[in-house]
């Protein structure tokens, strides 16, 4: 088997994650394609726990709202005028963000650990899929990710978990290459 020149391994080098993002974003075509290569990760009993909701335009501007009225929840109200301008301008650092839900589901046999972690193969199927199109992205959580306010504008149940929001766009950026891994401290092999 060759394994240089493999396209798939060398797309996962080499994605790094950007802070800012700029246009251009995936169009419909490319955003479906990507959407429809996240949802062929493992999914124990084919559950089918992903909720992707994606957040352009004017929402971006909406869910910066969302996230003041949130922290200002989470704070009583007393937030500096600068504390408020930054949680606004959070969902504006990409032209394009995909909220990452995973949706619960009570199975027998499939506990919410393994729907989670379907979820998180999902993003990153999204990441790398949106990478080799030539996009880049940042896959985000921070505190207020799972906050009521949140919730309630994603409009999830209460066992759902919001597992983040993909940032996507357009970036000249060269990040440097990832330091090399001593394979010994994260792997054992028993014969
Ligand atoms: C579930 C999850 C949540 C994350 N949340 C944040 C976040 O809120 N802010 C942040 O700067 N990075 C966050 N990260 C890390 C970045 O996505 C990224 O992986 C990290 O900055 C390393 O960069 P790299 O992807 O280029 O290796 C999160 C990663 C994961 C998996």
């Amino acid at each position: 088997m060759n394994i240089s020149n493999n396209r798939v391994i060398d797309i996962m080098h080499t994605r790094r994650s950007i802070a800012k993002l700029d246009l251009p974003m995936p169009t419909e075509e490319e955003l479906n394609t990507a959407l429809t290569a996240a949802m062929t990760a493992p999914d124990h009993k084919r559950l089918r726990p992903w909720r992707f909701i994606v957040l352009r335009d004017d929402a971006l501007v909406d869910f910066g709202q969302v996230l003041l009225r949130a922290e200002q929840a989470a704070t009583d109200g007393s937030l500096s005028d600068a504390a408020c301008q930054k949680l606004l301008n959070m969902p504006l650092r990409a032209p394009m963000i995909i909220t990452l839900i995973a949706q619960i589901k009570e199975h027998e046999k499939v506990p919410s650990f393994e729907q989670l972690l379907s979820m998180g193969a999902a993003a990153q199927n999204l990441l790398l899929s949106l990478e080799s199109m030539g996009y880049r992205t940042v896959w985000r959580t921070g505190k207020l990710c799972n906050a009521p306010e949140v919730k309630a504008y994603f409009r999830t149940a209460d066992q759902d978990i919001i597992c983040g929001f993909v940032y996507v766009g357009s970036s000249n950026i060269q990040m440097p290459c990832r330091d090399v891994l001593d394979l010994s401290e994260f792997v054992e092999y028993r014969y």
